[in-house]
């Protein structure tokens, strides 16, 4: 069967999306290892941002929401792989666990939904997202905007849509591409709403110990997703950025050996927006934590504060 001579238990949580993405990482896996289809279980693990629906996430303030039940399913041995949205993943990982290989990147864009696009919103429009950065990059382009804050999976955001509570809202082309809604939506160009970094990427854990599944895994893994995503990841380390800060990073390969990495970091108000971009070799961690250092001693004051909290 797999080398583990016993099925491959795969851990997820239990959203529409998460588990489209689980049965991606499975199918990768059969199809690379030659697998039958009983060789991966998939064992759902709820998270705590799951089971908290009702508040804005940055409010909870809470550390690693979608990874730390995850986490605690390896180090158990419940689980033996775990399958994460890269963008939900934090950039401190405990030592023990290994991000060991990422799937092919899909659109890595945002798509507005309910409106073709931002200026053809009605004045005063209402914009439902919970991410500060969607927020931030809204308000910027329309300060007559209201947001609400906007929690829940894909189905549940299309649903308040539905039923008129906003205008527009955002979601990331990547998971409603995977949930089959291609149609939903306008892309927004990146550069008038860059993405969250690691957006549209889904990367595979295990334990850092574990040789065997770190072999299986690698052998799927896409290098320059793996690449670019790594990079993105590091700009946010060196703002010492949550998900909870307006912040966007987008690393696209330019030659051989080396990525276009550009970012940026927006007031709430989308008011003070400072950017970059650099050409940095594939793996220079350093070169793009240092990328994001440098984005914050540009900053006004005010918005370094929101990056130190
Ligand atoms: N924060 C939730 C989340 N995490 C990953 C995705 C979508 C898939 C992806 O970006 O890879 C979403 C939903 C969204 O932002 O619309």
């Amino acid at each position: 069967m797999t080398a583990l001579s016993r099925p491959l238990r795969l851990g997820t949580r239990g959203s529409p999306l998460a588990l489209a993405q689980a049965h991606m990482t499975a199918q990768a896996l059969r199809a690379r290892h030659g697998w039958p289809l009983e060789a991966i279980e998939t064992v759902i693990v709820q998270t705590s941002g799951d089971r908290i629906q009702d508040r804005a996430l940055a409010e909870i303030g809470g550390k690693a929401l979608w990874t730390k039940e995850l986490d605690r399913a390896l180090a158990s041995g419940e689980i033996d792989i775990a399958v994460h949205s890269m963008k939900d993943v934090e950039t401190l990982r405990p030592e023990t666990i290994r991000i060991a290989a990422m799937l092919p990147r899909a659109d890595v864009r945002d798509r507005l939904v309910g409106a073709e696009s931002l200026a053809a919103l009605p004045p005063e429009p209402l914009v439902g997202t919970s991410s500060p950065r969607r927020a931030a990059m809204v308000r910027r382009q329309r300060p007559d905007a209201t947001i609400t804050v906007f929690r829940g999976n894909v189905a549940t955001r299309l649903a308040k849509l539905e039923a008129g509570e906003v205008h527009a809202t955002l979601l990331a082309a990547a998971g409603l591409d995977r949930l089959g809604q291609e149609n939903i939506g306008t892309a927004m160009p990146v550069d008038m709403m860059l993405p969250a970094p690691s957006q549209g990427a889904v990367g595979i854990e295990t334990l850092a110990a574990n040789q065997t599944v770190l072999s299986l895994l690698q052998a799927i893994n896409d290098a320059d997703t793996f690449d670019c995503v790594t990079l993105e990841r590091a700009v946010l380390k060196g703002l010492g950025g949550t998900c909870h800060s307006p912040i966007g990073a987008l690393g696209v390969l330019a030659h051989d050996d080396t990525v276009r990495l550009r970012a940026e970091i927006l007031s709430s108000d989308g008011r003070e927006c400072v950017a970059d971009e650099r050409l940095i070799a594939r793996g220079d961690t350093c070169a793009a934590e240092a990328m994001g250092r440098a984005l914050l001693d540009r900053a006004s004051p005010a918005l370094r504060a929101l990056f130190e909290a």
